[in-house]
C-alpha cells in the first residue's frame, strides 16, 4: 500500500487548540456580563468552537459551565457527565425554540421530532423507535455490505469512499423503507432516482453549518426532498392496508397524540429524518477509511471479522467518538436554576458541548489517541454519559438519537468491506479542516482498488 501524505488536522482547543481567545478572558459567572456574541466564531471555528470558548473564559474543564452569548441571546455551555444529565433533565430543559429556525427547518425540517417536548415528543419518538429495531439494523448491515462489495468490485478509476458511501447508504435505506420512484412506477431508472435523492440528502447535511453557497444548496436540496417525501407519503396513504407494510406505510399511517394522521408534509419530514441521517453516516464511513489508512494494522485485525465481532464494534465506536460532527446541541432553560457559580435564567440557551464531552481527559485516557481497545476494556463506555456522538440520555424517553444502531451497523459493514478488499491510497490531500461543520477530507478519500 502506498502511503499518503501525513494527515494534518487543523484543530483548536481541548489539546487541539493553539491560540487563546484573542479578546482575553471572558467573565463566566453571569451571562449578562458577557458582551460579545459568539455566533460568527461558531461558524468560523466548527467543532473546536467549544474549546475556544472555554479557553477564552479560563475554564478548561468540560464539567464547568461557561456563560456566553449566541445568536443574540444569553447562553451557557455545559458538558461532561454532569452536564449531560442536566441537559437531558426535561424538568429543566425544553427543546421548543432552542435551535434557530433556519437551522431547524433546513436540517431537521418543519415540526420535526427534534423540537418537540414532553408527551408530544414521546408519542412522535415512538414512530422512530418502532422502526429502528435491532433486526432493522441487521438488515441495514446486510444491505450495506452487499452494496460495498458490489461497488468495490466495479470501483471506478477516481472512485472515492465518500461518493460510494452516500450511494450505498442511500440505496440501502430507501430500499429498506420501501421508498420507490415516488408513485410514478413508469419511471424506468429507480436507481438513478435513488442516487439523486441520496445526493440531495447529503447536500442538506453538508450545508447545515455553512453560510453562503453551501447553505443555499442545502436549502434547495431540502425543498426538493420535502416535495418528493410529501408525495411519497400521499401515494402510500392512497393504498394503506392494500400492500405489505413498510417503514414508509408505517410513517404514512402514524397517528399523533390527537389521534389524527400527521399532516402529509410533517410525515414527509419525519420520513426524511430517517433517510437523511442514514446517508449522513457517510461522514463516519470516510473517517473509518481514514482510520484504516492511518492504522494499517487495523485492516489485518478486522479482516475476516463477521458482524458479531467485538473489535469491529469497538472500532466503529471509536470512529464515532473521534469524528468531529456537531459542536453542540441546544436546549432552553424552562426555569431559573444554578449551575456551579453560573445562574441560568428562564429562556437561556443551554448548550451541550459534544466534542468536549467525547474528548474529556477526565473520562477518556489519552482522548486524542485513536484507541478502539478502550471500548473492549470498558464495554459500558458506549452507553455512558460521557459518550455523546449522537446525543445522550435515554433513547426511549429523551432526545437521544434513535439511529445509533443504524450508524453502528453501517460503519461496521464499511469496515468489513474495506478490510477484506485490496486497495492502495494514491497521493492526495487527506487534511481534515476541523473548522468546517460537518467536516471530512474534502476530496472524499480516493482509493485505487485492485480487482
Ligand atoms: C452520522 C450519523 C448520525 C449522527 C452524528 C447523529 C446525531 C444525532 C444527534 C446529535 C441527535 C440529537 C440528540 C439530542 O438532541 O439530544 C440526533 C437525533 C436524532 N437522530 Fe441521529 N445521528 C446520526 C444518525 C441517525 C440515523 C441513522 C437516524 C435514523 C435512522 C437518526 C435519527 C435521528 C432522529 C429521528 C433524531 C431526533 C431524536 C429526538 O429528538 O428524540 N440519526 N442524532
Amino acid at each position: 500500500m502506498s502511503h499518503p501524505d501525513p494527515i494534518r488536522q487543523r484543530r483548536a482547543g481541548n489539546g487541539w487548540m493553539k491560540s487563546r481567545h484573542p479578546g482575553g478572558p471572558m467573565p463566566r459567572s453571569s451571562p449578562a456580563r458577557v458582551a460579545h456574541d459568539q455566533t460568527v466564531r461558531l461558524l468560523r471555528n466548527g467543532c473546536p468552537f467549544t474549546a475556544t470558548v472555554r479557553a477564552g473564559s479560563g475554564v478548561i474543564a468540560v464539567d464547568q459551565p461557561v456563560a456566553l452569548r449566541l445568536v443574540g441571546r444569553r447562553a451557557v455551555l455545559i458538558g461532561g457527565p454532569a452536564g449531560v444529565r442536566t441537559f437531558y433533565d426535561e424538568t429543566l430543559i425544553r427543546r421548543r425554540g432552542a435551535t434557530p429556525a433556519f437551522l431547524q427547518n433546513t436540517l431537521f425540517g418543519r415540526n420535526a421530532v427534534h423540537g418537540l417536548d414532553d408527551e408530544t415528543h414521546r408519542s412522535r419518538k415512538r414512530l422512530f423507535l418502532d422502526l429502528i429495531t435491532d433486526d432493522a439494523a441487521a438488515d441495514m448491515h446486510r444491505r450495506a455490505l452487499q452494496g460495498w462489495r458490489a461497488e468495490l468490485a466495479a470501483w471506478p478509476d477516481r472512485g472515492t469512499v465518500w461518493d460510494a458511501a452516500v450511494r450505498i447508504f442511500g440505496t440501502a435505506v430507501q430500499g429498506w423503507a420501501g421508498v420507490g420512484p415516488g408513485g410514478m412506477s413508469e419511471i424506468p431508472d429507480l436507481q438513478a432516482t435513488r442516487d439523486r435523492r441520496s445526493r440531495d440528502l447529503a447536500t442538506i447535511v453538508d450545508g447545515f453549518g455553512s453560510v453562503g453557497v453551501g447553505a443555499l444548496r442545502a436549502r434547495a436540496a431540502r425543498r426538493r426532498a420535502d416535495r418528493w417525501a410529501t408525495a411519497a407519503v400521499l401515494a402510500a396513504r392512497s393504498h394503506l392496508g392494500a400492500q405489505p407494510p413498510t417503514p414508509l406505510t408505517h410513517i404514512a399511517g402514524f397517528r399523533d397524540t390527537d389521534g389524527h394522521l400527521l399532516p402529509e408534509r410533517t410525515a414527509g419530514v419525519e420520513l426524511l429524518n430517517i433517510l437523511r441521517p442514514t446517508v449522513a453516516v457517510a461522514w463516519f464511513a470516510v473517517f473509518g477509511a481514514l482510520a484504516l489508512i492511518r492504522h494499517p494494522d487495523l485492516r489485518d485485525r478486522l479482516s475476516g471479522s463477521d458482524e458479531s465481532s467485538d473489535m469491529l464494534r469497538a472500532v466503529a465506536n471509536e470512529i464515532r467518538r473521534t469524528t468531529p460532527f456537531v459542536p453542540l446541541l441546544a436546549g432552553k432553560a424552562r426555569k431559573g436554576f444554578r449551575l456551579g457559580d453560573v445562574q441560568v435564567r428562564t429562556g437561556t440557551r443551554v448548550l451541550l458541548d459534544v466534542p468536549g464531552t467525547n474528548m474529556d481527559p477526565g473520562r477518556w485516557s489519552s482522548p486524542e489517541s485513536f484507541r478502539p481497545e478502550r471500548f473492549l476494556q470498558d464495554p459500558g463506555a458506549a452507553t455512558s454519559d460521557h459518550f455523546v456522538p449522537q446525543g445522550g440520555g435515554d433513547r426511549y424517553t429523551g432526545h437521544r438519537c434513535p439511529g445509533e444502531p443504524f450508524a453502528v451497523e453501517l460503519v461496521t459493514a464499511t469496515l468489513r468491506a474495506l478490510s477484506e478488499s485490496s486497495w492502495t491510497v494514491p497521493h492526495q490531500d487527506l487534511t481534515v479542516d476541523a473548522r468546517r461543520i460537518p467536516t471530512r477530507p474534502a476530496g472524499g478519500i480516493r482509493l485505487l482498488v485492485q480487482s
